[in-house]
């Protein structure tokens, strides 16, 4: 699904205007869609309190309160700054609106109020004022209910990061897309239930401004996932191998290799250090074996160009013999997880190279730690949003990024971006990482382009955890992948 950046937002807007759509129209559909979602939501509130700020968000609150108080429930209005210097809309919105209001500084949340928050959306700029950090504060620990006009103040639409503070929103209601702010962390936890409301600006208009952000989900994969035909041979649904560390650390490796297997790779060899090869055996069944020392046996299986993908990095340890393999591997489809990036944090460059001047096909699966690693600077810049680190990231390495968290975004060189919103807390359990990069490992196996291997392993991923439950160990996931089939 199609996500809008607060510029986006901005740019359709403008183009909807030059298309001749009456821009106080839409600030009236957006008010109205307020004021219905108050009525809908707390009939029996009150009062409703409305709080506006300077620009048209606050606009957004006033058409809302005329509302309210046409529908007969009392309303009390609050302005942020004087209310003579709004402009445009807003101040067409203000002058049309018949409630007196007061100054925002004499607000004090009371029992039974539901809270209209028109302070600010899509055009915050700085942190908040210490006066509205506190006054927010006050209304989150009054705990009356808050309905947030398009964002919560204060949290960043593009970043989801709070700028200074938040209200803790019960409901949000946006208008025509969602923006990443409301499924980023801890935007999304500020937000409670989203409803996206249409106030008529035409698909095509927020097709030309927006860009690269989506939200994860099948609409962005599902035609890229493989198909089984009757005719569907084993070595035609791919050979994923999968590298195991030595004989206390299989366990990692064998996690993904069974992932691989469910999600439907034809076969999975384990490639294990010769030391490990007993213990390992006595581990798997369906899954094949090999022993694999050092690079010259690697290169010598390489030659079975059958090998369709890899998985390099859980359990496998940190050094110079994963280097040796990772550069081995790269040229082929390649999920790089765990140990695998983490050998590359004195030299990421070396990395870079290696995957430099091809069509990114290798899957990067970074934790925030292991982000921080091969990215430094980038993860230290406290300016940008998780979605641009990934985005720049990717672009440096040439390689698609899946940036893990309970928030997990999946970039591409190209500038694609996908937020991932579906994986319940319980998904955070040992073990988990490795099944995932099995999962992508699996679809690079059986031909998915990197980028679409990426998005859908998250997804089905975090389906795999909710159809699990909560209580979950990592052994649980594959058996509760859904199936490919029916993904759509
Ligand atoms: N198509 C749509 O989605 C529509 C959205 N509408 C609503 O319009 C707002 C965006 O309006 P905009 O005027 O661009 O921005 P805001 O109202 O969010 O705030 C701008 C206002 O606030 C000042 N400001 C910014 N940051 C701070 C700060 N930290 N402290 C103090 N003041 C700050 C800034 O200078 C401006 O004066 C969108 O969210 C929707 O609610 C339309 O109504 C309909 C179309
Ligand atoms: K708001």
């Amino acid at each position: 699904m199609l996500l809008l950046t607060p510029e986006e937002m901005g740019r359709a807007d403008r183009l909807a205007a030059e298309s001749g759509i009456d821009s106080y129209g839409l600030m009236i559909r957006a008010g109205h869609a307020v004021s219905a979602a108050f009525l809908r939501l707390y009939p029996a509130a009150l009062r409703a309190d409305v709080l506006c700020g300077p620009g048209n968000n606050g606009g957004d609150g006033y058409i809302a309160a005329e509302a309210l108080k046409q529908a007969g429930v009392e309303v009390a209005l609050f302005h942020l700054g004087d209310p003579e210097n709004l402009k445009g809309d807003a101040r067409r919105a203000f002058q049309a609106c018949s409630i007196d209001g007061k100054p925002v500084e004499d607000y004090r949340p009371a029992a039974g109020a539901v809270i209209i928050d028109a302070l600010f959306g899509a055009g915050l700029q700085r942190p908040l004022s210490d006066a509205l950090c506190m006054l927010i504060s006050q209304v989150n620990e009054a705990a009356e209910p808050v309905i947030a006009v398009d964002l919560p103040s204060g949290i960043s639409g593009l970043t989801g990061k709070v700028q200074g503070a938040a209200f803790s929103a019960a409901h949000t209601v946006t208008f025509m897309r969602a923006k990443p702010g409301h499924f980023l962390l801890p935007g999304r936890e500020h937000c409670g239930r989203l409803d996206v409301f249409d106030i008529g600006i035409p698909q095509r208009i927020l097709e030309e401004a927006g860009g690269g952000h989506h939200l994860n989900g099948p609409d962005l994969f599902a035609s890229a996932l493989p198909a089984l035909t009757a005719s569907s041979h084993k070595f035609r649904r791919g050979h994923l191998g999968v590298f195991s560390g030595g004989p206390s650390a299989s366990g990692a490796a064998r996690l993904s290799a069974t992932a691989g297997l469910r999600t439907g790779a034809g076969l999975v060899t384990l490639a294990v250090p010769p030391n490990a090869a007993m213990v390992v055996a006595n581990q798997v069944t369906a899954v094949m074996l090999k022993a694999v020392p050092d690079v010259a046996a690697l290169d010598e299986w390489l030659e079975d160009k059958r090998l369709s993908a890899f998985v390099l990095g859980p359990g496998f340890g940190v050094g110079e013999k994963a280097r040796a393999f990772v550069s081995a591997l790269a040229s082929r489809p390649l999920v790089l997880d765990a140990d695998g990036i983490s050998s590359f944090a004195d030299e990421p460059d070396a990395l870079f190279a290696l995957l430099s001047g091809a069509d990114p096909h290798c899957v990067l699966t970074p934790h925030e730690g292991e982000f921080a690693r091969l990215f430094p600077d980038i993860a230290a810049d406290d300016n940008i949003g998780k979605p641009e680190k990934a985005r720049r990231a990717a672009e440096r390495a040439n390689a698609i990024v899946l940036y893990k968290g309970a928030d997990t975004v999946i970039a591409a060189p190209d500038g694609r971006i996908a937020i991932n919103a579906n994986a319940p807390p319980w998904l955070a359990t040992a073990g988990s990482g490795d099944v995932l990069a099995g999962i992508i490992g699996g679809l690079l196996a059986q031909g998915t382009p990197a980028f679409e291997a990426a998005c859908a392993g998250a997804w089905l991923h975090g389906q795999a955890a909710k159809r699990a439950g909560e209580g979950l160990t990592a052994e649980d996931l594959p058996n509760h992948l859904p199936p490919l089939s029916g993904v759509s």
